[in-house]
């Protein structure tokens, strides 16, 4: 799996989320800096999270008028797989690849901890290798995840299948409690009509090795590659 991970200033998991990628069996990730103009040839696009551009104006407002997104939005077009966790799905918004917004979170506070998503879809290249209503750990730190989008868009979100992850409660309960930002329906991630393009608030990246308190987050990776190579 060739993939390429596009660095904009204030960028900081660029270096998980090639961690990832290689620990789920794929390559090393070319890097590619915001001010190029045309990627290599990849089978994925990453956008990985951090604070682009000390998230000036809006989160990832400016990171997605970038003169290398262009080209991921050809690229997106023409099928290949592109992911955005956190700032990454934030810049995918505000390019108009997936549908709503990320707004401040409920409570105006910046959280950071674990939290717990429940796999609402396996029929996808990014989830292929979950269970459907499987919960899995992984690490929220964002001050701007409260997804929001019209009743119109949610309900053709909900009945395309393509809302993939929910804050969930262990027992997989979907309720208040367990949604760390205000996102509406508990929302964690999303797809794209075709269902080429993931965005999810979530850093899979980070739970990939026990060290780091869980490996749920790997399977992401590993579903990603396992779609690449039977495709
Ligand atoms: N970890 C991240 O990617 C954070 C995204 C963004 N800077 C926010 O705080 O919402």
């Amino acid at each position: 799996m060739k993939s390429a991970l596009i660095l904009f200033p204030g960028i900081n998991r660029e270096h998980d989320m090639a961690r990832a990628l290689q620990r789920a069996g794929g390559m090393a990730p070319t890097i590619v800096w915001h001010k190029d103009t045309e990627l290599p040839p990849v089978d994925l696009v990453v956008i990985p999270g951090g604070f682009s551009y000390g998230d000036y104006l809006r989160c990832g407002a400016i990171a997605a008028r970038s003169p290398i997104m262009r080209d991921v939005i050809a690229k997106a077009e023409a099928g290949v797989t592109v992911l955005g966790v956190c700032n990454g799905f934030q810049v995918l918004t505000e390019m108009g690849l997936l549908p709503g917004a990320l707004m401040r979170n409920a409570d105006l506070r910046f959280v950071c901890k674990d939290v717990l998503l429940r796999v609402e879809t396996t029929d996808t290249r990014f989830t292929n290798r979950y269970r459907k209503g499987q919960t899995i750990r992984t690490p929220v730190a964002h001050g701007d995840g409260n997804y929001f989008a019209d009743p119109e868009t949610l309900a053709r979100l909900e009945g395309e299948g393509r809302v993939v992850f929910r804050y969930a409660s262990a027992d997989g309960d979907i309720d208040e409690t367990s949604n760390p930002n205000g996102s509406i329906d508990n929302i964690a991630g999303i797809l794209n009509a075709r269902g080429n393009v993931l965005g999810m608030m979530p850093h899979p990246e980070d739970h990939i090795e026990l060290a780091q308190g869980s490996t749920d987050g790997l399977g992401i990776f590993e579903s990603m590659v396992a779609a690449l190579e039977t495709a």
